[in-house]
């Protein structure tokens, strides 16, 4: 997993204070990774188009200008006068070399966004809205520097963004760029060192990015005296929509789960490889509820949440008063964000719509978690967020692909799986939450067609 920040004002200050460095050798760096990404990745164009604000970013892109002059045609946009000490600087120098400035947008081969960076402190004006507007309808690569212009230090979108082919970010990762919202416009995200090996540069985080290595699948080769109740016995309880159970049952037997019983009271017609059961099972090693479960025996849904098992809790009862008895416990519930919305008000946190919510993902998610610390929360949405006390870890490998009915049911029964087979619940959810998403990735058919067994089937070949 790789380090992610809500800042990098204080590694930046920590640079020139503890390792003397100059901002002069930040940008430095700043604008030659930015050369060397465009040289190795563009050799066969030709013109350049450079938009700069008046701060730091804009100070990066006219550094940028200087180190690329003559190798390609280069031009300099200018949305506002250089203001900062930096941009008046790198202006002077690539003034005595005569780098062209223009007042014309054009569709050069790779236009590079610097007209905001960190330093977006109020929302955008009409002009500055008309020019990213007419940036982003101009068919050439895009590039920005360090964040899209437009998304602010919450990754929020005001009012419109830069729409990036890629960001190359300064420094180190920031939350900002993986929200939601912000997913849109980030493109693939490249990070600048900036004089310092990253590991130099950053500091200590409670926010992580997940990757691929992250997944630890189920292994089974160290287990050769085993038998199915090894690796678990899980109890998926299937309510008034009973398919909902059933997916996740398929999915978490096909995630390594040793047994899967599906608790209904209704006859189901299950494939051969699940069984059903009337009630939990004596030896059930983790219980998942919550899919499809609609209208129920309130008594018997409180016996279930009361057993000492680990569990994952989904959907219907994220609007059950029911919840708060086992929010002490160390459960795991994956809520989208309608849910966390009714979850919130119902522990009396916040009482916000969808647009706060995902507006503020992350604070309102750490919130949750810090009331609740033995909770495994996963907050879906684009960007996964999975928190549990004070540490967060984002997925950021969700795709449209899973925006269906049942890839949540399918989730539930991945996490449930490993919860079964002995995963401690961060790890489950984190495991499982990569499988889900990668799974999805590596569907190719199309991006529509998807449908929950096709997702087992991937989960399956990962
Ligand atoms: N620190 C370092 O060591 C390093 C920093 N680096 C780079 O510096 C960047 C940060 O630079 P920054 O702090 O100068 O801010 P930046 O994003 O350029 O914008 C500030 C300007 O925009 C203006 N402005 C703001 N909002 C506005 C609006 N809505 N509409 C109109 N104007 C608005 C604001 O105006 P004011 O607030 O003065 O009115 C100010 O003039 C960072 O992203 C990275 O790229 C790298 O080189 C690595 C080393
Ligand atoms: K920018």
């Amino acid at each position: 997993m790789k380090k992610l920040f809500d800042e990098v004002n204080s590694l930046d200050k920590r640079c020139y204070e503890e390792f003397a460095l100059s901002e002069d050798i930040l940008m430095e760096h700043a604008a030659s990774s930015m050369a060397s990404y465009i040289q190795e990745n563009y050799k066969d164009k030709k013109s350049i188009l450079i938009v700069c604000g008046s701060g730091n970013n804009g100070a990066d892109g006219i550094a940028l200008a200087r180190l690329l002059f003559k190798a390609y045609d280069i031009s300099l946009y200018f949305y506002s006068k250089a203001k900062s000490q930096m941009s008046q600087l790198q202006l002077n120098r690539v003034n005595k070399l005569g780098v062209n400035i223009t007042d014309s947008l054009y569709e050069a081969d790779i236009i590079v966004d610097c007209i905001f960076g960190s330093g977006l402190n109020k929302p955008l004006k009409t002009d500055a809205i008309e020019l990213i507007e007419k940036l982003n309808d101009l068919n050439s690569i895009k590039i920005a520097c360090d964040i899209p212009s437009g998304i602010n230090k919450k990754g929020q979108v005001l009012s419109i963004a830069f729409e990036s082919d890629i960001t190359i970010t300064m420094g180190a990762l920031k939350t900002s760029l993986f929200t939601d919202v912000a997913k849109e416009y980030v493109g693939d995200i490249k990070v600048a060192n900036l004089g310092l090996q990253r590991e130099v540069y950053e500091t200590q985080t409670n926010k992580y990015l997940l990757e691929k290595e992250d997944m630890i699948l189920p292994l089974r080769t160290k287990k050769h005296n085993s038998h199915k109740g090894t690796f678990g016995h899980l109890n998926v309880i299937a309510g008034c929509k009973k398919g909902a159970g059933v997916i996740a049952a398929k999915a978490a037997f096909g995630f390594g789960a040793g047994l899967v019983s599906v608790v209904c009271h209704e006859e189901l017609d299950l494939p051969y490889h699940i069984m059903q059961t009337h009630f939990l099972s004596e030896n059930c090693t983790a219980i998942a509820i919550g899919m499809g479960l609609g209208k129920y025996d309130k008594k018997e849904i409180e016996d279930i949440l009361s057993k000492d098992v680990p569990m994952i809790i989904d959907a219907d009862l994220f609007y059950e008063e029911l919840i708060l008895d086992v929010l002490h416990k160390d459960i795991i519930l994956t809520p989208h964000p309608k849910e966390f919305c009714a979850l919130l008000k119902l522990c009396n946190i916040a009482d916000i719509s969808i647009i706060e919510l995902q507006d503020n993902r992350f604070y309102y998610a750490s919130l949750f978690t810090n009331k609740y610390p033995n909770v495994t929360l996963v907050l879906k949405g684009a960007n996964v967020i999975i928190s549990k006390a004070n540490q967060v870890f984002v997925n950021s490998f969700g795709s449209s692909v899973l925006s269906k009915g049942g890839s949540g049911d399918v989730l539930s029964g991945l996490i449930a799986s490993l919860l079964a087979q002995g995963y401690k619940s961060i790890d489950a959810a984190i495991s499982a939450s990569l499988a889900h998403t990668l799974a999805a990735k590596a569907y190719k058919k199309n991006d529509y067609s998807l449908i929950p067994s096709d997702l087992v089937e991937e989960v399956k070949k990962l």
